[in-house]
């Protein structure tokens, strides 16, 4: 229901019950280390076989990495922040025509995770907008405020050329051609989630987003500057991410894990919330088409190394990933030790759910 919607509210005085993790689950906010960082790496830099070792590097350590000089427009980065904060300022009234709890909508605007199965909330809400092909979805996508249409489809475009790009350095980074994983994960889909993290009265009690893995295949976080939130888990360790400034964040998928027969990592990360004030972050997911068989190249298995995970859909994963919980144990274990099942590179793709 639209009125679980936290952005509908100015100020929450106090944390709802059904927002305080139990004890054991909080995110012990003073432990975690500010002062370390996340590769940075320069896409402008003229050493382009230095560039894909550091980001091989990063994927193989890490699984995020920031990048600057990306060739996206540092205009556009502002306008797709600015806009999507005029979208969670709309009335309440106008949001509340677009709220929906249904994971299968291919435009929502949401709360928490999923609410319809978690037993506690999260301090977030979201837009959910599938991107991809853009003409096909944009007409669907909100009116208002009048120029979101507009900013949002260049800002997916310019996001999806980027996004190739990396992957083109992550396939020649495992020593595969470079057009490799792209033409695996087939006609891409792509979503967007617009994340609005409101200020929160007891941000040690709660997330914005708990500890997850994305289930997709790469993932391109743009952050509001000045406001950290997202933590990252390096050798046990919460790790924050200080945004910088006309970076984007990166990071490895389950479906990149799978695909490099576990060499690159889909690290968790999660989301916290602060007292001080709101926080935005707006993730763009490239996902394998729905009839992609995600199973490591031949090349990875014959250097000893034999397969980590079954063969299996896209589509199959994705079901499987939105009938758990969120925290739950990395969604990738479902799919270990099991025998292949199918075998081979993905049959014909077309872009649906
Ligand atoms: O808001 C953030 O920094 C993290 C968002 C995220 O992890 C996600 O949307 O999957
Ligand atoms: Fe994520």
């Amino acid at each position: 229901m639209a009125d679980q919607l936290l952005s509908t509210v100015t100020y929450h005085e106090t944390l709802p019950e059904n927002y305080v993790r139990p004890e054991s689950q909080r995110p012990r906010l003073t432990q975690v280390i500010s002062d370390a960082n996340i590769p940075i790496i320069d896409l402008g830099s003229p050493d382009k076989s230095r560039i894909i070792s550091q980001i091989g590097k990063a994927c193989q350590s890490y699984g995020f990495f920031q990048v600057v000089n990306h060739g996206i427009d540092t205009e556009l980065m502002v306008k797709m922040m600015a806009i999507s904060l005029e979208f969670f300022r709309l009335p309440p009234e106008e949001k509340a025509k677009l709220y929906s709890d249904d994971p299968a909508k291919k435009m929502r605007l949401s709360t928490s995770f999923n609410v319809r199965k978690e037993a506690v909330h999260n301090w977030r809400d979201y837009l959910r907008l599938h991107c991809y092909p853009l003409e096909e979805y944009v007409p669907g996508w909100p009116s208002n405020p009048s120029s979101f249409k507009e900013v949002v489809s260049t800002y997916c475009k310019e996001v999806r050329r980027l996004g190739f790009r990396l992957l083109g350095a992550l396939s020649l980074s495992l020593g595969l051609e470079e057009e490799y994983i792209e033409r695996v994960l087939g006609q891409q889909e792509q979503h967007m989630a617009i994340n609005y993290y409101p200020r929160c009265p007891e941000p040690e009690l709660t997330y914005g987003l708990p500890a997850h893995t994305d289930p997709n295949a790469l993932t391109i976080l743009l952050q509001q500057p000045n406001v950290a939130g997202l933590q990252v888990l390096k050798d046990g360790k919460w790790i924050a991410v200080e945004p910088r400034p006309n970076a984007f964040v990166i990071n490895i998928g389950d479906q990149l894990q799978a695909l490099s027969n576990a060499r690159f990592k889909s690290v968790w990360h999660r989301a916290v919330v602060n007292s001080d004030t709101e926080r935005m972050s707006v993730a763009s997911f490239l996902c394998p088409c729905n009839t992609a068989i995600i199973s490591p190249p031949e090349k990875l298995l014959a250097e000893g190394s034999p397969a980590v995970y079954r063969s299996y859909t896209y589509d199959e994963y994705y079901n499987k990933f939105w009938s758990r919980n969120l925290d739950d144990e990395h969604c990738l274990e479902l799919f270990k030790g099991e025998k292949s099942q199918s075998g081979g590179l993905s049959g014909p793709c077309k872009s649906s759910t």
